[in-house]
């Protein structure tokens, strides 16, 4: 049977620097995969690649058997999913932000499954029709995340979206996440520069350096027992560089 995905030699370069250098990997099952790098290292270019808001020079993303090239990118982007860190909203309210989806895919809007995420994510207190504008920043990212759940891709792309969620929003977000990896079968790939988080969710993790696939490991064996120095550094260095951010 076919990968679920396939990135094949993946080459990206803004002006003269080389972002992305053959970035090659496979999914064979659905999975939480952690993108695990330090800054720069071309995650997120990976992410939106993956989702077609951007473009590789050269390589290959390959869906289910069916290169990116076959795929109509309205279609490719119903199955593969991309909830950036700055979580925009659609002009209008929250409710027309959850219908969206709905609306765009003409598919029937799911009330029950939109109001039993809101709640998950702690956010039964909202007015559904409070203006996106005025939302906090940790609500609009929550309110993205349900407004791409209720899409169901097959794939999730999650670029650090409990970045400004506090402590039990941020555990509420895994859950939830979780469970629906779980009961949906959907395969993830989440970007995180929070080590306990991966090491919470992580089936397999990517460990990127220099746009290259550097680590390709089972979660808890790169945790306890990382194969390259780079990683180990990483994996020492990313508590010093947080507290840094307290000074
Ligand atoms: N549109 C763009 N034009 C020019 N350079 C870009 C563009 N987008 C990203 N870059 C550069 O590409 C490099 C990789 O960026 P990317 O956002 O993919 O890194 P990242 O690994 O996700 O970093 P972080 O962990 O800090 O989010 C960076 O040096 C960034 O400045």
């Amino acid at each position: 049977m076919a990968n679920i995905l396939e990135m094949n030699q993946l080459r990206k370069r803004y002006l003269d620097k080389i972002i992305l250098d053959g970035f090659t990997a496979q999914i064979t099952r659905p999975e939480i995969i952690s993108l695990l790098g330090k800054s720069g290292q071309g995650k997120s270019t990976l992410l939106r690649i993956l989702c077609r808001l951007e473009a590789q020079d050269e390589g290959e993303t390959i869906l289910h058997g069916h290169s990116y090239l076959t795929v109509d990118p309205k279609e490719w982007r119903k199955k593969i999913c991309y909830v950036s860190q700055q979580s925009y909203m659609l002009p209008g309210s929250v409710e027309d932000n959850l219908r969206t989806v709905s609306q765009l895919h003409k598919t029937p809007f799911d009330m029950q499954l939109a109001r039993e995420l809101m709640i998950s994510l702690n956010l039964d207190y909202l007015d559904w029709g409070k203006k996106s504008i005025d939302l906090s920043g940790g609500e609009k990212q929550r309110v993205a995340l349900v407004r791409t759940l209720l899409l169901k891709p097959e794939i999730l792309l999650l670029d650090e979206v409990t970045a400004s969620l506090d402590m039990q929003s941020k555990h509420a977000v895994e859950k939830v996440l979780q469970d629906w990896q779980e009961q949906e079968g959907a395969t993830f790939i989440w970007i995180t520069h929070d080590i306990e988080q991966a090491q919470r969710m992580s089936h397999r993790v990517w460990f990127i350096e220099e746009g290259s696939l550097l680590e390709d490991s089972d979660g808890r064996e790169f945790f306890e027992n990382p194969s390259t120095v780079s990683a180990r550094n990483y994996l020492q260095r990313v508590p010093q560089e947080e507290s840094s951010c307290l000074i």
